[in-house]
C-alpha cells in the first residue's frame, strides 16, 4: 500500500506526535488512568499497528474509553459507526451495549472486514454487528428509507472527511432525542484552526497536497457550520485529532 495520500498522513502524524501541546506521556497517563479497555481491544491495536501501513487511522484508547462512558450513560442500545476499520471503534460500542443492541458498522473497504470480524468473534460480539460494507452517505440514506429516523442513541462519523457534512444531515435526522453524534479529526492535526493564507512556514505541508486541503476545507466548513447551527447543542473536545459532542436542542 504505497498510496501517496498515505506517506503524507504518515509524516503529519509523525510530526504531530504530541498533539496540541499535550504530551505522549500526559495522554498515555489520562489513558492509564480511565476505564481500562480489555486484552482484545488492545490485541486489535496492537494487531492494526503491526499490519497496517494506514494505522494512523485507528482511533485511540481515549476515545474509545469516552465512547465506553457515554455509551453506558446513554443506556445505548442502537449505535451507528460510519467509518469502521479495523474494528476498534465497532467492538468498543458492542461491548457497552447490551445483548440486543446493535451496532451498524459502515465502511465502503472489504479490507479490513476479515481483522474487524476475527476480533468481533474473539470478543463474543459479532452478534450485535451489523456490517454494511457500500458508501456510509447510501447506508445512512437507506436507514432513513427504512423507518430508522430518531431511534439511534449514539452515531459515531469517522469515514471520508469530504462527506462529513452529509454524514452530519443524515445523523440529525436518524439521532434520538437526547442521543450523542460524535464527530473524529475536527482538529485534524491543527490544520483546522490555521488560516491557509497566513500559514506559517512551519505548517505550509497541510496544505502541499490538494485532496488533503479539500479535507481540511470540508472539516473547516462543518466545523463553522455546527459552531453556529442552532439546532444543536456541542462541544469541541481537544481529545485526540478533536472530537465534537453534539446532540439536538
Ligand atoms: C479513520 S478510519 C475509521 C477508524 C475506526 N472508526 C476505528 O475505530 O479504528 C476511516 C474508514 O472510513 C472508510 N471510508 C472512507 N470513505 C468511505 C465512504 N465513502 N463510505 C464509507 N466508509 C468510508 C475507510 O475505508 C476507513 O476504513
Amino acid at each position: 500500500m504505497s498510496n501517496p495520500i498515505f506517506e503524507h498522513f504518515r509524516m503529519l502524524s509523525q510530526m504531530y506526535d504530541g498533539k496540541n501541546n499535550i504530551t505522549k506521556e500526559i495522554v498515555e497517563f489520562t489513558q492509564e488512568k480511565s476505564e481500562p479497555i480489555n486484552q482484545i481491544q488492545k490485541d486489535l491495536i496492537d494487531y492494526t499497528n503491526s499490519n497496517f501501513k494506514n494505522n494512523f487511522m485507528i482511533t485511540d484508547i481515549g476515545q474509545n474509553q469516552l465512547f465506553t462512558l457515554l455509551l453506558k450513560v446513554l443506556n445505548a442500545k442502537k449505535v451507528i459507526d460510519v467509518g469502521v476499520y479495523t474494528g476498534l471503534s465497532s467492538l468498543s460500542f458492542a461491548l457497552s451495549i447490551p445483548d440486543d443492541g446493535k451496532v451498524i458498522g459502515l465502511d465502503i473497504s472489504n479490507d479490513y472486514v476479515e481483522v474487524a470480524t476475527k476480533h468481533w468473534k474473539l470478543a463474543n460480539v459479532d452478534k450485535k454487528i451489523q456490517l454494511k460494507i457500500q458508501d456510509a452517505t447510501k447506508s445512512l440514506n437507506e436507514l432513513i428509507e427504512n423507518g430508522e429516523s430518531g431511534t439511534y442513541d449514539f452515531i459515531f462519523i469517522d469515514a471520508d472527511k469530504v462527506s462529513y457534512d452529509s454524514y452530519y444531515e443524515l445523523s440529525l435526522k436518524l439521532i434520538r432525542p437526547g442521543g450523542i453524534i460524535a464527530i473524529d479529526n475536527v482538529l485534524f492535526w491543527g490544520a483546522t484552526t490555521i488560516d491557509p493564507n497566513n500559514a506559517k512556514p512551519e505548517h505550509q505541508h497541510f496544505f502541499a497536497n490538494e485532496e488533503v486541503n479539500e479535507m481540511i476545507n470540508a472539516l473547516v466548513k462543518l466545523n463553522d457550520k455546527i459552531s453556529n447551527d442552532t439546532r444543536v447543542i456541542k462541544t469541541m473536545l481537544p481529545l485526540s485529532d478533536g472530537i465534537t459532542l453534539i446532540t439536538k436542542k
